[in-house]
């Protein structure tokens, strides 16, 4: 049962010298002094919901308003969208905030900063009947920073710090921290700030998805939250010690605390897979937060799907820095000339080009250092040229032909040239449309798409040794190749972005489809006008006319904008979108050339990276920033570190911490808030044996958790065995959020379950080269239990789990 479970009127004292405090729970009513001090948050609550709802009341009465105004000028329309998309995104703020929208309150040390009682909350309200006096300060504001900063060493002015606990509108416990250096006792060297409210907030049963931190958010998580944006920091730290949480409220604070700049570009949060996205995937929104793109690595390559697999193998391979030279080749590749001379077989008779004429155009194209598709067109222009020439030349050669040689009267002179600018241009023009001359120009220099010279490549063996000579390995060839019309891999996507930068777009096409829409548009406006004048014929003379306050081009022009999308939104649609911050979650995994899509998206540099390089399970993950970073910044970047683990009980930790320690003894385990008093467990079982027992082990453990969480975590050859064992329990391999789930180490990466079950840990540690860090992650994935199920091997690091005697049959 948890804290927010029970009435509780007790008084605790926690605290070291750092961080003296002392706690006291209040929710029992019948308790005098408790009781009033519920019954006057009680009041005070009430007070701020009346706010919100006028406060709802009134953005939705001004939206309603601006939808409602048309006409005006250019500048009073985008006013009006402007307007439109400020009380809409408010209306969505407020209403995101219903549940627990406040959630502590500050009272101030005599004669300090005003001295009157602060609270805090997920939005701020204010007063307007008293000058704007703050009501309910936003967790976000600078005057809330106390509320997860201050401690009895250091108080910032504050006396008390209250965590008051709601359930819909009403008022149903209070934690006081007294910040009293007299008071400290104790041993509390985790320095946690509300810690009732945190081990509260901890021992909740999961639901599958994440939930904000804001009422509980702790000092180094906090300092983090509200680092300075610019450059790239770094947060390394162990399992469950809060990087995705601290990820997420970073993206919030930084939105409204940089709202101006960031609203405009967006920012971008990049997580390991869509499991994990869908995890967490609510947290944003309950913080008010929608202008957040929230994407994988796959999925920055806008309309394709990546939805098949590498071998870990070609995924390493694919991942590496040089596949960008492998790439850069293929490019080149395409870029031919003949071995001797090519016959164009034009309708102006065949005409050739021969290796040295063809050598040069390339070198002029290559040397103006646009991309592939734009430079041919400067290839293109040389070639049509010589074409021309020759095509001239020919025809005036056989005009020439027959004509019988007439001496020149005195004084004249003979004509040089029979056609004049005018015909050679007309000449060069009908070569231009000439099918064959196409046929043959494309042959040397071909217009590329991304798509089209990938799959060529990883399905041709003699463009990929063209290509990668010298580069791979013929091995690392072998292993990239795949069978044509093979689905795309989220490690193909790099490469994508890659060739699509190398190739560029020749967008004079895409110009003049621009050019055509808006006419299109413009003239669709213009019958909407003379629909809307006739209606207005016949239901009123006398009104202002439609006419007199729009015009077609201003119609079509709202039309376009009326769709207006959010940053993120268009984000998402545009490959070459630049964000103002990039978030990357579980940034381990990445691989150099996941790194290098993720830079060119972020310019700025302005960026925050989570992860920990212990848990790093992809063969093309890195084991220290320095080498992926340095290549971008530097040694700009800076370094945070969380220490302390919110997730995993010490119990389970301490076998965790032996894997680690095996992994690489410098490497130190974070340090567990909490203890349950539960062991994990483990059971020897024949591979056989496995899975007739496994249905039983899991409902072991559904009934232990009580209404939670529980997942099997395995080697991925494994899962499918193991999710077949457990039909009867509608387990899932995917993300629908069922009670029972069967994963891969992968999948189960960023997640948490409140009980585990690891099974067969010597194929976890033997399945990679990094087998042990998944076996790391897979024994940190739980809030509570853990049991460990071996069928093989066993191995020293998990001696520690306590052995369970098999049940008979
Ligand atoms: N200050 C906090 N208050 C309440 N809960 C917290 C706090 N910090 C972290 N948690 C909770 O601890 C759990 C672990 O957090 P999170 O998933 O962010 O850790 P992580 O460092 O990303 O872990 P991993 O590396 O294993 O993915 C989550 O349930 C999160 O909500």
């Amino acid at each position: 049962m948890s804290p927010y479970d029970r009435e509780t009127d007790t008084t605790t004292i926690t605290g070291s010298a750092g961080n003296a405090a002392r706690t006291e729970h209040a929710g029992k009513p019948g308790k005098p002094g408790k009781s009033s001090e519920i019954a006057a948050e009680q009041e005070y609550l009430s007070l701020l919901y009346a706010k919100l709802d006028e406060e709802r009341e009134l953005a939705s009465r001004r939206l309603t308003e601006t939808l409602r105004q048309s006409g005006g000028t250019p500048q009073a329309a985008a006013e009006r969208e402007a307007a439109t998309a400020l009380h809409s995104d408010r209306l969505a703020q407020l209403n995101s905030v219903e549940q627990g929208l406040c959630f502590g309150r500050l009272d101030f040390q005599p004669g300090y900063d005003g001295d009157s009682p602060l609270h805090i909350g997920r939005v701020g309200l204010f007063d307007d009947s008293d000058d704007y006096a703050p009501l309910l300060i936003d967790w976000r504001a600078p005057a809330a920073r106390p509320f997860y900063l201050a401690t009895a060493a250091s108080p910032e002015g504050v006396r008390r710090r209250r965590h008051i606990r709601t359930l819909s509108r009403r008022v149903v416990g209070i934690d006081d921290e007294i910040l009293d250096l007299s008071q400290a006792e104790g041993n509390d060297d985790l320095g946690l700030a509300g810690e009732a409210a945190l081990l509260a907030a901890l021992e909740r049963r999961r639901t599958g998805e994440m939930s904000d931190i804001v009422a509980t958010i702790q000092a180094e998580q906090d300092r983090i939250i509200r680092a300075d944006p610019g450059g790239v920091l770094v947060v390394q730290g162990g399992p469950g010690t809060g990087k995705t949480a601290v990820a997420l409220h970073r993206a919030a604070y930084l939105l409204y605390t940089y709202r101006r700049q960031l609203t405009s570009r967006g920012v971008l949060v990049v997580g390991p897979n869509s499991t994990f996205l869908r995890y967490i995937g609510q947290v944003l929104p309950s913080l008010g937060e929608t202008g957040v793109l929230l994407a994988t690595v796959g999925e920055l390559f806008p309309g394709l799907a990546a939805t098949g697999t590498d071998t870990p193998e070609a995924a390493g391979i694919k991942g590496r820095l040089v596949l960008a030279d492998v790439l850069a080749q293929a490019v080149r590749d395409c870029q031919r000339v003949p071995d001797d001379v090519l016959e164009v077989p034009a309708e102006e008779g065949t005409l050739t080009l021969d290796r040295a004429t063809c050598e040069r155009a390339r070198e002029r194209a290559r040397r103006t250092l646009r991309p592939h598709n734009v430079a041919r067109r400067v290839f293109v222009d040389r070639m049509l040229d010589e074409l021309a020439a020759q095509a001239a030349a020919n025809l005036e050669a056989s005009a020439a032909e027959g004509v019988p040689d007439i001496p020149l009267a005195d004084g004249e002179v003979a004509a040089d040239d029979v056609l004049d600018a005018r015909d050679r241009a007309t000449i060069r023009q009908e070569l231009a449309e000439d099918k064959a001359v196409w046929s043959a120009l494309n042959a040397l220099w071909p217009k590329l798409s991304p798509q089209e010279l990938l799959a060529d490549l990883l399905t041709s063996p003699e463009r990929l040794d063209s290509a990668a000579a010298g580069l791979l390995s013929a091995d690392e060839r072998a292993a990239l190749l795949r069978a044509p019309g093979s689905w795309w891999t989220p490690a193909d996507v790099p490469l994508l972005d890659e060739l699509a930068e190398l190739l560029g777009e020749d967008d004079t096409e895409a110009r003049a489809e621009r050019a055509r829409r808006e006419r299109e548009e413009r003239a669709y406006a213009e019958g909407v006008l003379h629909v809307l004048e006739q209606d207005e014929e016949i239901i009123d003379e006398e009104v202002l006319r439609v006419r007199d306050v729009l015009d077609a081009e201003l119609l079509a022009e709202r039309q376009e904008r009326s769709s207006a999308l959010t940053a993120a939104q268009r984000a998402a649609r545009d490959r070459t979108w630049t964000f103002g911050h990039v978030i990357v979650d579980e940034a381990q995994e990445l691989s150099e050339m996941d790194w290098r899509l993720l830079m060119r998206r972020c310019p700025s540099r302005s960026m925050t990276v989570v992860g920990d390089v212990a848990q790093t399970g992809s063969a093309a993950g890195t084991s220290a920033w320095g080498d992926v970073l340095g290549r971008y910044v530097e040694d700009r970047w800076r370094l945070r570190e969380l220490t302390v683990n919110y997730r995993t009980p010490a119990e389970i930790m301490d076998v965790a911490a032996r894997v680690l320690a095996e992994i690489d003894p410098a490497l130190r385990a974070p340090t567990s808030v909490r203890e349950t008093g539960v062991p994990p467990w483990s059971l020897r079982l024949g591979a056989g044996e496995l899975p007739g027992r496994l249905p039983g082990l899991v409902d072991e453990e559904l009934r232990a958790v009580d209404g939670g969480t529980v997942a099997v975590v395995c080697a991925e050859r494994l899962r499918d065995t193991l999710a077949d064992a457990l039909a009867g329990h509608q387990a899932t391999t995917e993300d629908d959020n069922p009670r029972v789930s069967v994963l891969g180490v992968d999948r189960a990466k960023g997640l948490e379950f409140d009980s585990v079950l690891v099974v067969a840990p010597d194929e976890i540690v033997a399945c990679s080269a990094r087998g042990r860090n998944d076996l790391y992650v897979a024994l940190t994935r739980a809030t509570k239990r853990l049991g460990i199920v071996h069928t093989g091997a066993e191995l020293p690091a998990l001696a520690g789990a306590h052995e369970r005697r098999p049940a008979p049959g």
